[in-house]
This record gives structure tokens, sequence and C-alpha cells, in this order.
């Protein structure tokens, strides 16, 4: 390699390297980066045993980069290593004007660029509201409690819908790190305990995935060329503190007199609950009554209020009746 030219790719010891991975720090050449890039959730996949053979797979596509990586990154690697799946978009559109209206013109383009069917389901028609009209009577406080909630059990319908075996996500280290913190911080034994595993929910109907657990967000950026180069350098110090952390929140152990929420089924539109209703079917409830704050927090009076007067005329969320899941929440996979 010519002096002045740069460092040469550690793996390849031929192309000019063109980043350095923030998991490793090796210095490596762009074909190197997407080879190991690709090997490394191929690993993933294969290890954790993620999919079977025939199965049907939702790849939940929000438009943004991780899911649009993911969506690539499935339809490549089940072609070129034969998985047998048969693969599908899944979207959900918030109602969100300016926002998920533009970012779903992305997925219609990654449906047409990678043969996937695409399936997109709404909050107006699951719930009768959009976002856009809940941020109009609630505010722009507490409506990310609205669209979490929704957005959970939007995806579980839908998968439902396409009758799918397993549901993917594009949740990547950066994320996971980040709610094991959270869920310490708020003490949140249940979550804490469920949010590192790589499959979740296979106790109801629709399992979720998650390939990209040990995916650095950068590695992602760079994948789908979203940032450039030496952006990608930020983990220095650490490279290992994401996976570091990942790693604690899976050591952590659970007292076995340690007392977890039991959970049964809401009574009003069959969704896993570990209460009377769902969180989606209390959120709802104070939007229809006019009364958009109840169910909004962690106050147990507020939610144990509505959960004990149940009203038999409320119609439950449209869509998939008894669909069953775990407990909806922000912080929940
Ligand atoms: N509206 C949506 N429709 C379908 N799937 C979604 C939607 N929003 C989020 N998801 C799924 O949940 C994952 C994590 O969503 P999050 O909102 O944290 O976005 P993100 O980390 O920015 O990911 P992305 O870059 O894919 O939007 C996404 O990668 C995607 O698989």
């Amino acid at each position: 390699m010519e002096k002045g030219k740069g460092r040469v790719c550690s793996l390849c010891n031929e192309k000019r390297a063109a980043l350095k991975r923030p998991k490793t720090l090796e210095q490596i050449c762009r074909e190197c980066f997407y080879t190991v890039f690709e090997d490394e959730i191929h690993r993933v996949i294969v290890d954790n045993q993620l999919f079977k053979p025939g199965e049907r797979i939702a790849i939940g596509a929000s438009g943004g980069k991780d899911s649009t990586v993911l969506a690539y990154v499935m339809s490549e690697l089940n072609r070129r290593h034969n998985y047998g799946l048969d693969l599908f978009l899944l979207s959900v559109d918030e109602g969100i004007t300016g926002y998920r209206d533009d970012s779903l013109e992305t997925v219609k383009r990654n449906e047409i660029q990678y043969g996937l069917p695409l399936k997109v389901v709404s909050y107006s028609e699951l719930y009768g509201w959009t976002m856009d009209e809940i941020v109009k009577l609630i505010g722009l406080k507490n409506n990310c409690t609205f669209c979490g909630v929704f957005r959970r059990q939007a995806l579980d319908r839908g998968a439902a819908l396409l009758k799918v075996d397993k549901l993917v996500t594009g949740h990547n280290a950066d994320d996971i790190a980040e709610t094991v913190l959270l869920n310490i911080l708020r003490g949140d034994i249940a979550r804490l305990s469920r949010c590192t595993s790589i499959i979740t929910g296979e106790d109801g109907p629709i399992p979720r995935c998650k390939p990209f657990k040990y995916t650095y967000e950068k590695e992602i950026s760079f994948c789908g060329c979203f940032v450039l180069d030496k952006q990608l350098s930020n983990h220095d110090d650490r490279p290992r503190a994401i996976l570091d952390i990942i790693k604690s929140g899976e050591d952590f152990r659970i007292s076995t007199s340690t007392k977890m929420p039991e959970q049964g089924i809401c009574e009003r539109c069959g969704y896993i609950s570990s209460q009377k209703w769902c969180k989606a079917c209390v959120l709802l409830e104070g939007l229809n009554r006019g009364l958009p704050k109840l169910g909004i927090g962690r106050s147990r009076g507020v939610r144990g209020e509505i959960n004990s007067e149940h009203n038999a005329n409320m119609k439950p969320a449209n869509g998939t009746k008894n669909l069953q899941s775990k407990q909806c929440g922000s912080l929940d996979f």
C-alpha cells in the first residue's frame, strides 16, 4: 500500500481501511465490513435458533434506518443461506402527518426493492384515533405513552392478520443497553428480567425476535450509508461498554421470593394483561370518555379505578379479537 494513503484493512490486508469498527476497533475496508456485518447477524440467527424452515416472519418496518437495514439483511441471508422463510413487511401507521407518511414511502420502496409483501395497519382503523388527533387532545406531554402502547399492540394485531409465526424488529445493542439502564433506574424487575432476551413473548401467539441484539447502531447506520465513516469511532474509550451493559442485564438474577406480576387476559380485547384491562384499553377508554389522562403514569390508583369500573358498553379496539401477548409498555420489546 502506498505511503500517505491510510491504513490497510486488517482483515483482507489489501484494500484501504474505510472505518474503525466501533465494536472491535479493527480498521477495515468497506467490503470486509459488509461481510463481517452480515456474517455476525447470520451467526446470531443460527446460534440462537431464531427461525425454523417454512416459518412466516413479519419484519416490523418503520421506514427508519434500523428496520430498513433489517429488511435488507433478512431477505439477503434468507436467500443466501436458504433459511426457507416467508418474509413480510409490517408497518404501523400512527397517523403522524409529515413523519410516518414520509417513512411509509421508504417502506413501499423496500417492498419493491426486496420483493417482500407489505401490510400496513393504522391507529385510525384499529383504535379510531390518529396520533395527530390524540396530540390535539392531550398536547405534546405524555403522547409517547399512547404511541408506545398502541404501537406495540398494533404490531401484534398486524402480525396476527398476516398469520405469521414470528415478528422481528430492528432493536439494536444500543437500544437494549439503554433499556437495561432505564429498567434499573425505574426498578422495574419484571421488564429488566426479559428486556435482554433475544426472543420474547414465546408464551403468547406471536414471539418477537431481535436479530440486531448484538449489533451496534453505528454499524447499522454505516451499513445503510446514513452517516459518514468518521462518525463511527465514538466508542474508542470503551468499545465493549454497550455489550457489557447487555451482559450485566443478562446476568441479573431474580430472587425466587420476588413477587412478579401475574399475566392474565384483558377482559375487553383479549390481549395479555396483568390487570383486568390492558393498558391500551385503559388509554382508549380515557380518550373516548374525554378523560385522556386516565391511565397515564404508573399510579396503580388511576389504573385500578378504571380497571374496577368495567364499562360493558365500550367497544374493544378493532382488529383481531382475543389476541394474546405480553403486557404493553414502551419499555417492553
Ligand atoms: N411504525 C412502525 N411500524 C413497524 N415497525 C415499527 C414501527 N415503529 C417501530 N417499529 C419496529 O420497532 C423497532 C424499534 O423502533 P424504534 O421506534 O425504537 O425505532 P428506531 O430504533 O429508530 O428503529 P428504526 O430506525 O427502524 O425506525 C424498529 O426497528 C421496527 O422494527
